[in-house]
């Protein structure tokens, strides 16, 4: 997945169909001189749906997308004939995305499975023609509905990664070195923070041909959940991953503080965060020396831990074997 090319978050002016006007019409026929009304109805507006599509990684093509109008209905007529309704809209989105609106940050939907349609905006019922109001007192009625009126507005559309395992981790932790050796996928490497600024995605071959999906997102830092850094905008993508990897190297000062301080920010950010699985990954230990590691080793926290390097490949294996368990307990 190129970086440019990621794309998931956009805003989209939309506006349903209105509703087409109901018709006002006396039927005429030649020896019937003075006919009742047998106006139509108006056609209903347009909706606009959102559709599933597995083969969408990003919201790339709605990009440049400024507005998207469903089609208005059209108006009754004559012969109790019915306007045609508006076109409706079908945007294709990949599965994860949460549409919003805008203005009130409401939720409107989520699609979370290839095929699934979910209407987004309401186009306006089509107005009733003056046939339907005709009686036994009034039998010429000048009146028929006016079509219902169209919705409009922004709307967010936004993408939630699906993965099975989310890196998470400070700058420079190693988490694209580490998708980079399990996957073939080539995200970013260097030795300075901040180098990856879009999620990657690898997909890690496991034993027997089976597979996992491991998302490599920017690093995390103190404040995340108050915006500081590329925060927040990332910790987002992690909302859908089943599993977090929780990713320190051997050389912190403080292993234990700086888990407690990951642990923290995604805590703040969504405490629902915290109900997925856990593991952690001591990473770089090739910088180490045994001694070192026998004390990292006696003051860990409580969930599955591993040392690991990615330059020498040691613990990758085992890596995988506690992703793989914890992921199919
Ligand atoms: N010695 C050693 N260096 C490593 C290891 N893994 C990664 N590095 C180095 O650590 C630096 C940061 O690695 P990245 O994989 O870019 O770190 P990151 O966590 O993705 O960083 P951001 O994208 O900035 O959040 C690079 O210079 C890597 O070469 C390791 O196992 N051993
Ligand atoms: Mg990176």
């Amino acid at each position: 997945m190129s970086n440019s090319n990621f794309v998931d978050y956009v805003k989209i002016f939309c506006r349903s169909g209105k509703g087409g006007a109901g018709s006002v019409h006396f039927r005429r026929e030649k020896f019937v001189p003075k006919g009742g009304p047998d106006g139509g109805d108006g056609g209903r507006g347009g909706h606009i749906y959102l559709k599933g599509n597995a083969q969408l990684w990003t919201l790339l093509h709605l990009k440049y997308k400024r507005h998207i109008f469903a089609g208005n209905g059209q108006p009754g007529g004559g012969m109790r004939s019915t306007g045609k309704n508006g076109e409706d809209i079908y945007i294709e989105v990949p599965i994860g995305t949460v549409a919003k609106n805008a203005e009130t940050g409401e939720v409107l939907t989520e699609i979370t499975e290839d095929g699934q349609v979910e209407m987004i905006m309401k186009g306006g019922r089509g107005g009733l023609g003056n046939w339907h109001f005709r009686s036994a007192t009034m039998q010429t009625p000048k009146f028929a509905q006016p079509g219902e009126p169209e919705e409009e507005g922004y709307i967010i559309l936004e993408l939630k990664i699906l993965a099975d395992v989310g890196l998470v981790g400070f700058p420079n932790a190693g988490k694209s070195t580490l998708l980079s050796v399990v996957s073939a996928a080539k995200p970013k490497i260097a030795d300075y923070p901040f180098t990856t600024l879009v999620p990657n995605l690898g997909i890690v071959s496991y034993r027997d041909h089976k597979s996992f999906v491991m998302a490599d997102i920017p690093g995390i830092i103190e404040g995340a959940h108050e915006g500081k850094g590329l925060g927040l905008r990332f910790l987002r993508h992690i909302e859908r991953n089943s599993m977090l990897l929780f990713m320190v190297p051997a050389d912190s000062e403080d292993i234990n503080a700086q888990y407690d301080i990951l642990v923290n920010e995604l805590k703040m950010y969504n405490p629902e965060l915290l109900d997925k699985k856990r593991a952690l990954a001591i990473t770089k230990c090739d910088l180490v020396d045994e001694q070192a590691r026998k004390d990292i080793a006696k003051h860990l926290p409580e969930i599955p831990s591993v040392f690991i390097s990615s330059v020498t490949g040691e613990g990758i294996d085992k890596l995988k074997d506690m992703l793989w368990n914890s992921l199919n307990e």
